[in-house]
């Protein structure tokens, strides 16, 4: 296999990298200078057949459109919207991506965010290391046991969030496109509801046309100055303006964050508020995990350029 050409899209994980390196001709798409088709040009874009992207640069349909030969992409992500999925279809394009291997670390990520805007456990910290504790003790947190907990979205990562919130004794509810069959949880059909009744809201769904600024002003007002917004999906899920204002007018008690809307930005009005955590999207950025995509990806191209089934299929 190693005279197919892949186009790695931007730096990603370095073990993919090498893999890809030993196993395919390996394209860098961040090498170039210039524009992709200026890019293309120069690497002669008709031997390119597959490409890896991510969470930031996936397939959209230009590159689409500028790789002739494509067959697959093959994302190192589990989240799909940065691949124009509708004209992979359209020309017969075959997508994988890295479900299952991230969904313990999303979830824990997820947990330990709660954890860290309820127990401030980002803001004591801060208070410990520039000796503020000697003046005076910290004060008191929110308790997370026994709280009540809403998912948006209960796929794979939102139910294993679910799993572990119940871990804490939390009561679990969701909200999703239907109701699921082998969930404990009580469902609403309405996300206002889930809002209303939950004092933790978590947004573990996929990013689609329906679910861009599914967290809006109204949802944020419906879980109230108490309640608590985690994002492990997506920025877009979230209207961030509207974030923002509630949160510096106390409409909304505290948010935990691991992705935005124009990542890397981050909204500076949150960077002085102790009831908000903030991570650089890395949700499944552990080694192992890290290490468990790369392989997946690896073995979703060896399994299409073998002509066997996809792993990990999307189309
Ligand atoms: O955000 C992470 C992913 O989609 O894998």
């Amino acid at each position: 296999m190693q005279s197919i050409g892949v186009l790695m899209t931007c730096p990603m994980h370095k073990y993919l990298e090498q893999q890809l390196e030993t196993h395919f001709n390996l394209f860098k798409l961040w090498h170039c200078n210039s524009s992709i088709t200026e890019f293309l040009k120069t690497h002669q874009g008709n031997t390119i057949r597959a490409v890896v992207g991510n969470t930031e640069i996936g397939a959209d349909a230009e590159l689409i459109a500028s790789l002739p030969s494509l067959e697959i992409v093959a994302s190192y992500s589990v989240g799909l919207d940065k691949i124009d999925l509708r004209k992979c279809e359209e020309k017969g394009i075959r997508v994988a991506n890295t479900p299952d291997v991230l969904t313990d670390d999303v979830a824990d990520l997820a947990i330990g965010l709660i954890l860290g805007v309820l127990r401030g456990i980002c803001a004591s910290d801060a208070y410990v290391r520039i000796g503020k504790w000697k003046d005076a003790d910290f004060g008191l947190a929110t308790k997370f046991s026994g709280k009540s907990v809403g998912i948006v979205g209960l796929g794979r990562i939102g139910s294993a969030i679910a799993k572990r919130a119940e871990a804490f004794g939390c009561s679990i509810s969701y909200f999703s496109r239907s109701q699921k069959p082998f969930a404990n949880y009580k469902f609403y059909s309405n996300i206002i509801d889930l809002a209303t009744s939950c004092q933790i809201l978590i947004v573990a769904c996929a990013l689609t046309e329906e679910t861009r600024h599914i967290i809006n002003r109204e949802v944020i007002d419906a879980l109230g100055p108490k309640g608590i917004l985690i994002n492990i999906g997506r920025g877009a899920h979230v209207d961030e303006t509207e974030l923002v204002s509630a949160l510096l007018e106390g409409r909304l008690g505290g948010a935990g964050l691991d992705v935005y809307e124009n990542e890397p930005e981050v909204p500076e009005e949150l960077f002085g508020l102790g009831n908000v955590v903030l991570q650089p999207h890395v949700g499944s950025d552990t080694v192992e995990t890290s290490d468990a995509m790369a392989d997946l990806v690896i073995s979703n191209l060896k399994a299409h350029f073998s002509k066997k089934s996809l792993l990990t299929p999307v189309i």
